[in-house]
């Protein structure tokens, strides 16, 4: 790979936090001190979220507690749908995310009664419920209930976009997804989010900062910008002409490198199976191949492995997901993470206020209107 360059905060030291531990040797991720490999293979998303949010991971009558709760949580305010059916029907999912979180701050603000952990569980509980709200009553005039019995925040997903119970299978692989977006340390979504807590601002705030900073292409975006790219591909080969033109104009290719893995992104080889496995239940087998042809390719010339975000987007086409709400998924799992973060700057807080080089001109004599050209 290239040396990486100065700039952008990279081996800049910002804080302490206990939540995660990211690439000590330029791969590798714990959760709480927990490998994702485990929590990938035993856990769900739901056990994921209250070790990160509540610290530990739950007893069973934690757990049952815990899922119930969230279950409880997934009807929306009339005011919040009012709103959602307001937005237009080319809005993009993340702007409806974004929106529908800052609606219900107004209906459900924090408050002494309201504390940050109610304010975690209600909107990992919801977050699904808002966006398909919106796609359901945006493309058909449909009001649908988001209230349903699934178990998990994946079946209760996929069961609003598909209007049925998701099979095993598929709740699974969504469910793995979720716990592998679930944190990832100083990312910039993260950061910024703690920024925003830093300034003892309200968390449903500091949370908008985080879907904001989310959305852009070198971040979460970067699921939705290479699903784009390998639906331009007919098949292995054009891709991988595709690919050494892209790279021979010093095109960034979405889905691949990362700030701080150097060797591979641990969480690459999860998504990658589970991506293969679905490709062969019956989801789309060319689009992995093209995936696996591209990740050589990029391997081959540039020494570049594909972060999470690569194999999630052929993962996502196999779950008929559409490629506008693949961040939007990011965002459901994250949440997790953001607040976990929130809840740690809030406890230990000093603002976040870094210096700058100045390198602007030097005092310049004041110019009065008439003088100015
Ligand atoms: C879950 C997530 O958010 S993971 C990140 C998702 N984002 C993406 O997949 C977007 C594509 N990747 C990238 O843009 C970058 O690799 C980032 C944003 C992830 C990391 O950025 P940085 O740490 O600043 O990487 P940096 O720019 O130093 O990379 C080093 C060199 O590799 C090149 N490089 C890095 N990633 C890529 C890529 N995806 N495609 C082509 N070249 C790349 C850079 O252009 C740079 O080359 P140069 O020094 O000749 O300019
Ligand atoms: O850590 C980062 O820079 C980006 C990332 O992989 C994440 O947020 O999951």
């Amino acid at each position: 790979m290239a040396d990486k360059k100065a700039g952008g905060l990279a081996d800049v030291i910002a804080g302490r936090t206990a939540i995660a531990t990211v690439g000590k040797e330029g791969k590798g991720l714990t959760y709480r001190g927990y490998s994702i490999h485990d929590l990938a293979a035993h856990a769900t998303f739901e056990e994921t979220a209250h070790l990160l949010i509540y610290g530990n991971l739950p007893t069973d009558s934690e757990l049952r507690r815990y899922k119930e709760r969230l279950a409880g949580l997934r009807g929306l305010p009339e005011g919040v749908r009012a709103i959602l059916e307001q937005l237009p029907r080319n809005a993009h999912p993340m702007d409806v995310v974004r929106t529908g979180v800052s609606a219900l701050a107004s209906f459900e603000p924090e408050s002494d009664v309201r504390s940050q952990r109610d304010i975690a569980d209600r909107l990992i509980a919801c977050c699904a419920s808002l966006l398909l709200y919106w796609h359901h009553y945006a493309a058909s005039g449909r009001r649908i209930d988001t209230e349903t019995d699934d178990g998990t925040v994946a079946g209760h997903f996929l069961r609003l976009l598909h209007g049925k119970p998701p099979g095993e299978l598929h709740e699974r692989a969504l469910d793995v997804s979720l716990i592998l977006y679930a944190e990832h340390e100083y990312n910039a979504s993260t950061f910024a989010a703690r920024v925003t807590a830093s300034t003892l601002s309200d968390l449903y705030s500091a949370v908008t900062t985080g879907i904001g900073t989310l959305r852009g292409p070198l971040h979460g975006g970067a699921n939705e910008a290479a699903m784009e790219l390998i639906d331009g591909f007919g098949d292995e080969d054009e891709a991988e002409a595709g690919i050494m033109r892209m790279l021979a104009d010093r095109k960034l290719v979405m889905g691949f490198g990362h700030r701080v893995y150097s060797v591979s992104d641990p969480r690459s080889d999860l998504i990658k199976a589970w991506s293969k496995t679905l490709a062969g239940h019956g989801g789309n087998e060319k689009l992995y191949r093209i995936s696996e042809r591209i990740e050589r390719v990029m391997r081959r010339e540039n020494n570049l492995f594909p972060n999470l975000d690569f194999y999630s987007a052929s993962a996502y086409r196999c779950l008929g997901i559409p490629t506008s709400f693949f961040t939007p998924i990011f965002v459901i799992s994250r949440l997790s993470g953001w607040i976990a973060h929130i809840i740690e700057q809030r406890a230990g807080n000093r603002i976040i206020r870094p210096s700058a080089d100045y390198d602007g001109p030097d005092p310049l004599p004041w110019l009065p209107i008439g003088e100015r050209v």
